[in-house]
């Protein structure tokens, strides 16, 4: 797989895959999710997780080994992406209702900067905006201080980003270090401004529902994601932090 050719947006540093995996794969998966133990969800205000993989923490994993039903899909990953430098060890399964999303945030510090979604489900729209420390105009000047350092425009630079089912979304350095990702907790979705419209539409029977001109999304379905990442620091025992 040539990873360049599904580079999106304006930060060189966003991939999209539409259709990584089959219909066939989608349904398997989405069985062992839910084929899973009830104690394994935990529930939080806005969704609903699986940890696979270990305890994170701040120093490093706790590992637990995965089952070989994710080390299916994150080979595939490593191997078709080839921007891991060993084994993708974590993976968080979320789960969302059309009404829930996940707040605009960073991806800890204990992770290699790459991330890669699997997407299942309901289509959803992510959005991206420059972290607060790099915003231009608001006090916070620019990257270390430095005067000559790069500096973001919220207007400008904020993206989003059009997850269909099956899709996988890869992104890294700049995309992971110097913006926050979140989903809105709308049923309802605009996807006028995603820099990857025609890539997940090819891909998609999504219906061009339109209202005062904007593209709406109608999230009728549950969405459940696999984020997948690679945690370079495990410790085999607690005890050694
Ligand atoms: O569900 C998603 O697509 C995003 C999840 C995410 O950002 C995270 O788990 O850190
Ligand atoms: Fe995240």
């Amino acid at each position: 797989m040539e990873l360049e050719s599904f580079r999106v947006g304006f930060t060189p540093t966003v991939f999209y895959i539409p259709g990584f995996i089959t219909e066939e794969e989608q349904t398997q998966l989405l069985n062992h999710i839910y084929g899973a133990s009830g104690s394994k969800w935990k529930t939080l205000k806005n969704r609903r997780l699986q940890n696979w993989g270990g305890m994170v923490h701040e120093k490093g994993l706790v590992p637990q080994e995965l089952p070989s039903w994710l080390t299916k899909i994150t080979a595939k990953i490593c191997e078709s992406s080839g921007l891991f430098p060993s084994a993708i060890n974590h993976v968080l399964i979320n789960e969302y209702h059309p009404n829930q999303g996940i707040m605009a945030h960073q991806d800890g510090p204990a992770y290699f900067p790459v991330v890669a979604i699997l997407s299942l489900g309901s289509p959803v729209v992510m959005d991206f905006s420059p972290h607060l420390r790099l915003r231009s105009g608001d006090g916070y000047i620019s990257k270390d201080q430095s005067p000559c350092a790069e500096s973001y425009e919220p207007e400008r630079d904020s993206f989003s980003v059009l997850m269909m089912p099956r899709s996988l979304l890869i992104f890294k350095d700049d995309a992971y270090s110097d913006f926050l990702h979140g989903i809105s907790d709308s049923p309802t979705q605009c996807y006028n401004q995603v820099v990857n419209e025609a890539e997940a539409l090819a891909y998609s029977n999504e219906e061009d529902s339109r209202k005062d001109g904007d593209k709406i999304l109608h999230r009728d379905q549950t969405r459940v994601s696999l984020t997948c990442r690679l945690v370079p620091k495990v410790h085999k025992n607690l005890f050694k932090f």
